[in-house]
């Protein structure tokens, strides 16, 4: 077995807002069995494929999908700010192969990631430099998209490439199903706004202390109901789950961008990331998917699962 998979969904307000009772202790257990998983995979590095929040994508340059060869944390929502640990040899690997499979992935030198990649490596495995990664970035926030199977096929890719380098490779999608969280969006913004998500690069520790606080504002309001954002979806995130789990992933290449959106919020397009990591295994056969949690967190905004897969 070469290759495995986690896919975690994430969400800034785990450390800011409390759920429902018994909540909080189900999501540990489900993240203390899956770093048993990873603990037995024993994996040589960890491919992260996760979305950004515009802390380090902008529109001044979006693509569709990045592959970091040296990486950096912003420090957003508390973890930790600093350097991943990148294998650099690995990156351009992966970086050549998904190009010439006809992937355009952009490369980054000097990737700047947030809460997306940090809170599933601190959550996993302690910090975000304790274990070697290729941090690959999934645009899933700033429209316009392309179509999901770019994200399947950009997988597909991935998992070739790490089959054949004799070492073993965990691909960890980080990304959360139905949610709609208030993210900004560059369509109808006010220039002040619009601004920001051209070129919003480092805001002061005082601005973005104050985007922090109206985010876990905006959930508290939600979970109470006096917030009219967009309501969890759990029959499609379990529909969505069931397909990742079957392994007949091109199915989801007919869900369309506007259903996404419209049966699950527009940061559903997060589950991109799980879609790559499911089709790198499914790169090298049939799997069997071995951990599948999921709850629906109002206090989190959160359609909220961990899964695990193997090879079968
Ligand atoms: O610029 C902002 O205000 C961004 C808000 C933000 O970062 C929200 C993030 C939410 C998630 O990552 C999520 O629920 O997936
Ligand atoms: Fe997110």
């Amino acid at each position: 077995m070469s290759l495995a998979v986690c896919t975690v969904s994430h969400t800034p307000l785990m450390t800011r807002n409390e759920p429902a009772p018994g909540v909080r202790d189900r999501v540990e257990a489900a993240f203390a069995e899956a770093r048993a998983f990873i603990g037995d995979f024993a994996p040589d590095v960890v491919v992260v494929l996760a979305p950004d929040h515009y802390n380090g994508f902008l529109y001044d340059m979006m693509p569709p999908f990045c592959i970091g060869t040296e990486a950096r944390s912003v420090g957003d929502y508390g973890y930790e700010e600093g350097p991943l640990q990148v294998d650099r040899d690995l990156a351009h690997t992966l970086a050549s192969a998904a190009l010439a499979a006809g992937i355009d992935v952009a490369v980054s030198e000097r990737m700047h990631v947030d809460h997306g990649f940090t809170q599933p490596l601190t959550l996993l495995f302690g910090g975000i430099a304790a274990v070697p990664t290729v941090p690959v970035f999934i645009n899933s926030v700033a429209e316009p998209l392309g179509p999901v199977s770019r994200a399947r096929l950009l997988g597909d890719a991935l998992g070739r490439a790490a089959a054949g380098l004799g070492r073993r490779v965990l691909f960890l999608g980080s990304g959360g199903l139905s949610h709609d969280p208030p993210v900004p969006a560059l369509a109808g913004a006010t220039p002040e706004v619009a601004e920001r998500l051209i070129s919003g690069r480092n805001p002061t520790r005082e601005q973005r202390a104050e985007r922090e606080k109206r985010v876990t504002a905006a959930a508290r309001e939600f979970a109470a109901g006096t917030l009219p954002l967009q309501p969890l979806n759990p029959e499609w995130d379990r529909a969505l789950l069931d397909v990742l789990a079957s392994g007949r992933l091109e199915e989801l290449d007919s869900w369309s961008n506007e259903s996404f959106v419209e049966q699950a919020g527009h940061s559903s397009h997060e589950v991109r990331t799980s879609i790559a990591a499911y089709a790198a295994l499914a790169a090298t056969g049939p799997y069997v998917v071995t951990q599948s949690f999921y709850e629906p967190i109002p206090e989190w905004i959160a359609g909220f699962a961990v899964t695990t897969a193997r090879t079968a």
